[in-house]
C-alpha cells in the first residue's frame, strides 16, 4: 500500500510539491511524482502538510464511561482531527494506576488502529494523592507508560509529589500535574472575578493554579526532574513557566484549545457547556495565554477532550460534570486563535501541535521533520475550508462542544498513520474494514 499526496504546501511554505508514501515512510518528495507507482493517489493541491499531531491530554473514558467515549469513539475523533498519537488519562474507572488497565488501553488502542493511544497512568493508587502508584511496572508494561497524572485531581501533597518526580527522573517518564490547589478550590465552578461574583457563581482564583505550578516548579529543581504543566489557563502560570525555566528549572506546559479561544464572558448564560476545569479565565489570561505560546513560554497545545453525557452537561450549572470535547476542533482553534492573527505560522503549528509534545513526552516517531526516510505519520489541512460545528456530526459518543453552530476556518482533510490512511474527508478508515 503506497499513497501519493499531489500538489501539497509542505509546513506551508514553497512551491506545491508530491509526497509518496509506503511501507510506514515518506518514500519520495518531488515535483510530479508518477501516480501509476502508487495504490492511491490524493489530490490535496493548496493543501498544507503538516507532522501528525500529538496530544498530551485527552479522556477516553474506557473503561468505565463507555456511554460518552470509547478507546474506538475517541481515536475516530482523534484522526478526524489530525492526530496520530493521543495520550489517555488515568481517571477512568477502574482508574489506570496499575499495568493490567494501561497495557489494556495501549492494546485496545492498536486493536483499532487509527491513532497510537499512549496510556497515561495514574501518580497515586486510585488519584486518593495518598501513596504511590506503581510507576515501574507500568512503565515497563507493554503500554509502556511514558507519563504519569492524576489529572482531574491535583497531586496535592507536596512529599507525594516530591517522591514522585524523584521516581520519574530515574524512570525516565513525566509527571504532568492538574495544577489545582484544592483548598482554594472548594465549591468553586468558574473563574473567581467579577463575573462569576455577578452570576453568583462560587469562584476558582488564579492563585489555585499558580501556587501548584509555583510549588511543583521548585519541587522538580530539588528533585532534578522535569514537571509538565497541564492546562495553563492563567496570565500569571505564563509568568510562572518564564520564570521557572529562566532559573534552569526543566518545566513544560501545555494550552487547550478553548482557554486561548473562550473567555469567562461565556457564562452570562447559564450554560454548563462552558464549565470546565480549570475555568475560562478573563480576556487578559486569553490573550497573555496566546503570547505565550506564540513565544514558546507555552510548549504545546493539548486539547484536554473530556466528553460527558448529556444529563451531566444540562443540567445546573453548579450541578454539572466540567470538560469539553475538543479532539476534532483543535485545529480549526488553532487557526482562528493563533494563524489568522498572525501569532503563528504554519512551522509554528506543527511545532505546537506535534513537534513539542512529541519531544517533551519522548515520542520518537512522531512530530518528525517532512523528510525521505521518516515515518509517515503526516496531517493534511486545507486552510481555505469553513465547517460548521454539530456536536451529533462529530465522532465521539458524546456531543458536549461548546462550539455549537460555530463556523471556524481551516480542516483536516487527511490522516496518515505510518503510511496509512486513518481519515480522509470526514470519514475514517477502520484497518478491520480493510482485511
Ligand atoms: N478538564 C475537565 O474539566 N475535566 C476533565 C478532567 C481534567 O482534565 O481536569 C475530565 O476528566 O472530565
Ligand atoms: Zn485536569
Amino acid at each position: 500500500m503506497s499513497v501519493l499526496l499531489r500538489g501539497v504546501l509542505i509546513y506551508g511554505e514553497g512551491e506545491p510539491t508530491d509526497v509518496l508514501v509506503g511501507d510506514g515512510t515518506i518514500l519520495e518528495i518531488g515535483v510530479d511524482l508518477d501516480p501509476a507507482t502508487a495504490s492511491e493517489v490524493i489530490d490535496a493541491g493548496g493543501q498544507i502538510l503538516l507532522p501528525g499531531f500529538v496530544d498530551l491530554h485527552t479522556h477516553l473514558r474506557e473503561p468505565g464511561r463507555e456511554d460518552t467515549e470509547t478507546i474506538e469513539t475517541g481515536s475516530s475523533a482523534a484522526a478526524l482531527g489530525g492526530y496520530t498519537a493521543v495520550f489517555a488519562m488515568a481517571n477512568t474507572s477502574p482508574v489506570a494506576d496499575s499495568v493490567v488497565i494501561t497495557d489494556h488501553v495501549w492494546r485496545r488502542g492498536q486493536e483499532v488502529g487509527l491513532v497510537d493511544v499512549h496510556p497515561v497512568g495514574a501518580v497515586t493508587a486510585g488519584l486518593e494523592g495518598k501513596q504511590l502508584a506503581e510507576m515501574a511496572t507500568m512503565a515497563a508494561g507493554v503500554g509502556k507508560v511514558k507519563m504519569f497524572s492524576d489529572d482531574g485531581h491535583c497531586v496535592y501533597d507536596p512529599l507525594i509529589m516530591r517522591r514522585a518526580l524523584e521516581y520519574s527522573s530515574s524512570l525516565g517518564v513525566l509527571i504532568a500535574q492538574h495544577a489545582e490547589e484544592p483548598r482554594l478550590t472548594v465549591g468553586a465552578v468558574a473563574h473567581e472575578g467579577p463575573t462569576a461574583a455577578r452570576l453568583g457563581l462560587a469562584g476558582w482564583p488564579r492563585a489555585a493554579e499558580e501556587s501548584i505550578v509555583a510549588r511543583d516548579a521548585l519541587l522538580a529543581r530539588d528533585a532534578g526532574a522535569r514537571v509538565h504543566i497541564c492546562h495553563a489557563s492563567t496570565a500569571g502560570t505564563v509568568e510562572l513557566v518564564k520564570w521557572a525555566r529562566s532559573q534552569g528549572i526543566s518545566i513544560t506546559a501545555e494550552v487547550t484549545p478553548h482557554h486561548l479561544l473562550l473567555d469567562d464572558s461565556r457564562l452570562e448564560t447559564y450554560d454548563a457547556i462552558n464549565k470546565v476545569n480549570p475555568p475560562l479565565r478573563e480576556a487578559s489570561d486569553v490573550a497573555a495565554l496566546r503570547k505565550g505560546l506564540a513565544e514558546g513560554i507555552i510548549d504545546c497545545v493539548a486539547t484536554d477532550h473530556a466528553p460527558h453525557a448529556e444529563q451531566d452537561k444540562c443540567c445546573e450549572f453548579a450541578a454539572a460534570r466540567p470538560g469539553m470535547l475538543g479532539l476534532e476542533t483543535a485545529l480549526s482553534i488553532i487557526v482562528q486563535t493563533m494563524v489568522q492573527p498572525g501569532l503563528l505560522d504554519w512551522r509554528g503549528v506543527a511545532r505546537v501541535m506535534s513537534e513539542r509534545p512529541a519531544a517533551i513526552v519522548g515520542l520518537d516517531d512522531q512530530g518528525r521533520p517532512i523528510e525521505v526516510g521518516e515515518p509517515a505519520n503526516l496531517t493534511l489541512v486545507d486552510p481555505s475550508a469553513e465547517w460548521t460545528v454539530h456536536g451529533p456530526d462529530l465522532a465521539s459518543v458524546a456531543h458536549n462542544t461548546p462550539y455549537e453552530s460555530m463556523t471556524l476556518p481551516a480542516r483536516v482533510t487527511t490522516t496518515l498513520l505510518r503510511g496509512r490512511i486513518t481519515a480522509h474527508d470526514g470519514n475514517v478508515r477502520l484497518r478491520s474494514s480493510e482485511e
